[in-house]
């Protein structure tokens, strides 16, 4: 069995009353180490209140709850950590905001460089991407399944892949040693609902 774990990325937009139901049925199929609050094109206040309905949820299935591009409102709300873009608070101002204690996960894309440097300064892990094409984000960067291996095998840091991530495309990234699949439509959009999307995920990953 690989050690692999699922990281739930949310939909960029979401009714949250809809949305929280999905988030519970997620979470009853099966192992997930963490969530992230992605809203995007809302306002912050809306984003906090999303926040205030979705963690006590993820941490009552003992997942970390992660939120998107704001190191301000992880630091108010005493969330589990942020994730920051290349474009977004550099890591060194997101760890001051945060505190020693919260994760701190970068976008690396596709680069050895960007990644070596976020693991030096010292970031929780570092995340490649995208693999595969994904309606979910329009993004300008495509990452090979090579970049995986020859991070886990030089580096502690924890690697993150994402990006178009589906239970049918997952296993070689899972080979590859990702540590993390970070996945959103994949599990939102899945046929059968977001409970069998990450009970069969979890398969996988068994098997691998
Ligand atoms: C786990 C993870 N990896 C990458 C991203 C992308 O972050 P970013 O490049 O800042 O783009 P946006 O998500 O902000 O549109 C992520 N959010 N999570
Ligand atoms: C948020 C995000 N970041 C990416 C990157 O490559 O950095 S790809 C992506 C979209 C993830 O959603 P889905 O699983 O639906 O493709
Ligand atoms: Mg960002």
């Amino acid at each position: 069995m690989a050690d692999t774990r699922l990281y739930l990325i949310s939909p960029p937009r979401i009714d949250t009353e809809a949305f929280a139901a999905q988030l519970t049925e997620a979470l009853e199929g099966g192992d997930v180490a963490s969530f992230q609050l992605r809203l995007k094109g809302i306002p912050d206040v809306d984003i906090e209140r999303a926040a205030r309905v979705l963690m006590p949820i993820c941490h009552k299935y003992d997942v970390a709850f992660l939120i998107n591009d704001n190191p301000k409102l992880v630091r108010r709300l005493k969330a589990d950590g942020v994730h920051v873009g290349q474009g977004d608070t550099p890591y060194a101002a997101a760890r001051e905001i945060v505190g020693p204690d919260a994760i701190v996960g970068v976008t690396c894309h596709n680069s050895r460089h960007l990644a070596m440097e976020a693991g030096e300064a010292g970031a929780d892990y570092v995340a490649f991407g995208a693999f595969f094409p994904t309606n979910t984000k329009d993004v300008s960067h495509q990452a090979d399944r090579e970049i995986l291996s020859w991070w886990t095998e030089l580096f502690e840091v924890p690697c993150v892949a994402i990006g178009g991530i589906t239970v049918e495309n997952c296993r070689e990234l899972i080979e590859a040693g990702a540590d993390f699949i970070a996945v959103s439509g994949g599990v939102w959009n899945h046929p059968d609902g977001p409970r069998e999307a990450v009970r069969q995920f979890n398969q996988i990953i068994q098997e691998v």
